[in-house]
Formats: structure tokens, sequence, C-alpha cells
């Protein structure tokens, strides 16, 4: 409140000086400054009346008297000098105005021309204006509010201002606020009610508001504020026991519902975690189900881990193993004992080479993975296939943990689709490649050989009337003889050579890296000879011939069916030549 009273004065002085500024007050105008004056004071309520006078104490305009008239001499000549000596604002105490004879408060200040104070403009303010102050706070009605000026004397109060104003304040006030800037003292107002005072001066205009506050009001207030705050202390006491009674047994209840899923969890049954609304122990509830979900988990990666075909072997980054499956052991044929500890190069085959290793470890620690077929060894030394998948497991900072290889035994698949694929491209009798892997050869011979500037020679071998050994001796004999003559025709060729059967007794020969013709014909006739001597075939001693036609890469073809066809119609000639011979193709 002292500082809406600071507000107050300082408003008014800061009206005070803008009005000094005035230039009808320079010109001498005194009647123009009166009318603006008086209308700042009916518009603003700033204060109650402007008066200007001058150094020598003579009011020259007061808005409160009519302009022009005679007028008094200013109310508080000390305030006037100390303006004129000082050149600034002074705030007056309350003083008896000259020319209303009341009490009255008011702020001077210079009025300044060319640099020297030549007059005294002073705003006055009628304590009832300061009253409306404490009236604005809206105190209890029996408080006693006094706004005091600098000496104590009462320039505003909320209860018998008429009396009061204007007088000194109460002795023992006074002499407190001597020492204090703020604090209380307990005392009789001047009307004699006993009050306990709270005051506080403003640092600023050094006026203080002091508040009076009836003791007995006081202390009768301060003994039912105490009485309530008790009830509500015990209140509030009674109803947190209750609290913590209803807590602690829903608390109770709670975590008595966890029990059976904490037991369930601990013997590995089905875990069933019921609705529970305390939070903390439903969070314990959730943590149960969490750890069930998990041992479920485990359960199953373990179930998974023991029964599934696939062999599972894993290793420290040192390459230690540090677990295996039983199906790792079974493919493996070593006991879990025997591997643990020892290095997954126990199984190695030694089919593949440094390379071949060396590569793995180059795709796993660029791709953290590799996936391929390697040969390995068993215990007892046999050799088996598998197909491998090798992965590393890192911990949470890419540090690897663990290599995992996941093999399965492909042993006989591979051989199963190896025989699979030998027979499609084999004949069944004499196990020579059959048309197909022929053509399939005779191909790429040709290519090869186009490629690398090389002669290349295609045999066509029929044999000479093998109808007659069917007829006589029979298919079986005839398929024996098919097969012991396919022997002899692929002993008769070089190991990279191709002795193919078409079908019946027709026989293909690709050399391939030949010379020149002559290599063909030492080729050919070797196989005529090989094919005349004799067939031992049960009891019976078979004589048969054979006649050839021979066809060279690239003269008598550049393709495979101009080749064959050179080849087949020499073939042709030989025999109609007298068989048991071979025939060049004539080239074309
Ligand atoms: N045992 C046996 N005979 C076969 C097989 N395939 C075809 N033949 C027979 O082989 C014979 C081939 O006869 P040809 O080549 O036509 O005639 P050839 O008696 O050899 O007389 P030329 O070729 O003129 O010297 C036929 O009698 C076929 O039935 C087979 O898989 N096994």
């Amino acid at each position: 409140m002292a500082q809406a009273v600071d507000a107050e004065l300082l408003k008014a002085q800061a009206a005070a000086q803008a009005m000094a500024t005035s230039g009808y007050l320079f010109s001498g105008d005194f009647a123009t400054f009166y009318e603006h004056a008086t209308d700042l004071l009916q518009q603003t309520e700033i204060g109650n009346n402007f008066v200007l006078s001058d150094e020598m104490g003579q009011q020259l305009v007061n808005t409160i008297r009519p302009f022009p008239g005679p007028l008094p001499r200013h109310g508080n000549p000390k305030q006037l000098q100390q303006v004129f000596k000082t050149m600034k604002p002074v705030i007056s105490d309350v003083y008896v105005g000259g020319a209303l004879h009341r009490p009255v408060v008011s702020i001077d200040v210079p009025v300044f021309k060319n640099g020297k104070a030549i007059y005294d403009l002073s705003i006055g303010i009628f304590p009832e204006r300061l009253g409306q102050i404490p009236l604005a706070q809206h105190l209890p009605p029996d408080w006693i509010v006094s706004i005091l000026d600098t000496q104590g004397v009462i320039a505003s109060r909320t209860h018998a201002t008429d009396r009061f104003v204007g007088k000194k304040v109460v002795p023992l006030l006074l002499q407190r606020m001597e020492v204090a800037a703020e604090g209380m003292v307990e005392t009789n107002t001047l009307e004699g009610i006993p009050v306990s005072a709270v005051f506080s001066r403003s640092p600023r205009t050094k006026w203080t508001v002091a508040i009076g506050i009836p003791t007995q009001q006081f202390t009768a207030q301060l003994r039912q504020r105490f009485l309530l705050l008790l009830v509500t202390i015990v209140i509030l006491i009674t109803v947190s026991v209750v609290l913590a009674s209803i807590l602690a047994s829903h608390l109770a209840r709670s975590i008595r519902a966890l029990i059976a899923p904490a037991m369930a969890l601990g013997s590995g049954a089905s875990v069933t975690v019921p609705h529970i609304r305390v939070r903390e122990v439903s969070d314990v509830g959730s943590a149960i189900k969490n750890a069930f979900n998990l041992l479920t988990l485990h359960t199953l990666a373990a179930n998974v881990y023991s029964n599934i075909s696939e062999g599972v072997v894993a290793t420290n980054p040192d390459g230690a193993i540090v677990s295996v499956n039983p199906a790792y052991c079974a493919i493996t044929g070593y006991s879990a004992e025997e591997l643990i500890g020892a290095n997954p190069r126990i199984i190695k085959s030694n089919l593949h080479n440094a390379d071949f290793y060396r590569g793995i470890w180059e795709t796993i620690n660029k791709h953290s993975c590799w996936n391929g077929e390697i040969w390995n060894r068993r215990k007892d030394g046999s050799l088996f296939l598998v197909s491998e998948t090798i992965t590393t497991i890192r911990d949470g900072n890419g540090r690897i943990e663990h290599y995992v290889g996941v093999i399965n035994d492909i042993t006989e698949a591979k051989q199963a689709a190896e025989f699979i694929h030998h027979k499609a491209y084999h004949d069944p009798i004499t196990d020579l490649p059959n048309r197909s892997l022929f053509m399939d050869r005779l191909h790429q011979e040709i290519i090869r050989a186009r490629r690398n500037k090389l002669a290349m020679a295609l045999l066509f071998i029929d044999l000479d009337h093998f109808k007659e050994i069917n007829d006589k001796f029979g298919h079986d004999v005839g398929d024996d003889l098919l097969k012991m003559a396919a022997t002899r025709l692929a002993a008769s060729a070089r190991e990279s050579d191709t002795v193919a059967r078409l079908g019946g007794d027709e026989f293909t020969a690709i050399l391939n890296d030949i010379n020149g013709k002559e290599d063909a014909a030492r080729v050919a006739q070797k196989m005529l000879d090989e094919i005349c001597r004799p067939f031992v075939i049960g009891l019976h001693e078979l004589v048969i011939s054979a006649s050839i036609g021979v066809a060279i890469y690239p003269t008598d073809g550049d393709g495979a069916a101009s080749l064959l066809k050179a080849a087949d119609e020499a073939m042709y000639r030989a025999k109609r030549g007298g068989r048991n011979a071979f025939s060049f193709a004539v080239a074309g």
C-alpha cells in the first residue's frame, strides 16, 4: 500500500513538472495557464489545485480561486524556499493551505526560465484523495488505515478522518517508526482502541502507511483460525489413517493375487496374471507375465535346438566350440564332450584348399554371413557333404560374441541328384554318354576348337551286321556285346575325348585337339582293331566288325549338325565299301 501512496504522489509530481514547462508561464499569460491547469485537474483528477507562487511566496495563480483575484501567500514558505534552493521537486508534509485553511499535501516543483527558477508551481492534494487508496484494498471494515507524512502526521485516515487528519500518530508508533522502516507495535489508536499496528515506510517518499488491526478481533480471529487448523489437521490425519489402511489391504490383496502366478512361473506351469489395479503391483504382474513369455520362448528355442535335424555349432570369437546340438553330434559322429572346446577344424575333410576357407572367412567378415557347401569328415573317417550357413552374433556394441554354424547333411541328397543326373545323360546299357550329352559335348567342343583355332574329329561308328548277333544269340548277348564294345571304343580314345552311344549299334567319338586327319585315322583304326578282337560272352566267342565315318572340324563342317551328317555319310561309304573300315568325309 505504501507503493500506492508513492504512486499517487509521484503521479502528481509528474503532472506538476509537465505543467511547469507551459509556455504561458514564460510569456506571463497567467489567464490561459489558469484555464489549462483547471482543465487538466478536471480531466485527470491527479490533484485538487495548482498554485503558482513567485520567489517571495506571493501566490500568482490558484486554480481553487477565481482568476484574476486577490490571493494569499504560499501556505508552506519553508517548502517554497527549499524548491528555490534545491531547484528540485519537494513533497510537503501535511500543512494547512494558505487559501482554503484546511490540511493539504502539496508537491512543489520549480519553473525554470533560461536555467533559473522563476516560480514555484505547486499541486495540492487533499487528504481524502489519499484516503481512496486504502478503500481500494477492500480490507476488513474495522481495520484503521492511516497514511502518514514524513513527520508522522496523519494525511489520511479511514476512520474519524475529520478528527485526526493533520494530527500526529500515537507516540508508541511514532517511536517505532523512527527506528524501523517497517514493523508491528501493540498500541492504542488515537481514539483509544487497542490495536496491533503494522506499518511500512516508502524508501522513496518516506511516507508511511500504518494499519491498526483491533487486538480483540485479531486474537479472536487467531483463536478461531487455530481451532479450524486443528480440526482440519485432525480430519486430515483421520482420513490419512483410513486411506492408508484401505490402501494397505488393497495392496495386500493385489500382492496375494501374484503369489499363484509367481509359483506357477517357478514350477514351469502356465502363468495367468489377473487384472490388478495398483500400478506398482500390476507392474510386478506384468514382469511375471513377461518372464513367463520369455521362459516359454526359451523352452521352445531349447526344444527346437535339441530336435531339429540341422546340426548347430556355436563358437566363441576365438573359434573354440562352446555349444553343439544333438544333430551336430549325430552328423559328425563326435560327442558333445569331444566337441566342446575343440575347433570346428576337427571335421575338416582336406578336400578343399586353403583358398576355399579363406574365401569363407572373407565373406563372413564382410557380410557377417556365409552360405555354401563343404565336404567334411566324420569321426569314423567317412566324408559327408553339408550345406552350411555361418553367421556372426554380435553384442549391443557390435562386437562379435559368437559364430554360429548350421549344417545340413546333404551327402545322400547330392548323391541321389548326381545319380539322377547321370542317368539322364548316360546310356543305361553301356554307361556311355547318351545322345543328349553327346550333342552337348559336341557343341562345347566346336566352340572351344573355334576359339582356340584347333582341329577336332567326329567319328561315327556302326557295328556291322549286329542284327545277326541278336538274332542268333539273343538280345541279352547283344546287350553284353554292346557293353564290351563300348568299353573297347572308350579305351581306344583319350580320357579327354568323348565316346558316346547314340542308340542301337551306333556310337560316336569326339576327338578334340587333333593335329590332323592322321590322328583321327589312327584312333579309327585302333577302334576297328579293338572291335575285331573276339568277344567272349558266356560260352560264345563272337567276332564282329565296325564301319567308321570320320569328319574333321572345320574342314568337313563348322557346326554340330553338318559335322554329324558328314561323319554319318562317311560311315555309310565305309559300309558300302565292304565294312570293317573307316572312311573320311568328302570335303563339301
Ligand atoms: N541287343 C540289342 N540290340 C539292339 C539294341 N538297340 C538296337 N538293337 C538292334 O541292333 C540292330 C541294328 O541293326 P542295323 O544297324 O540296322 O543293321 P546291322 O545288322 O547292324 O547291319 P548293318 O548296319 O548294315 O551292318 C537291330 O537289330 C536292332 O534291333 C539294344 O539296345 N540291344
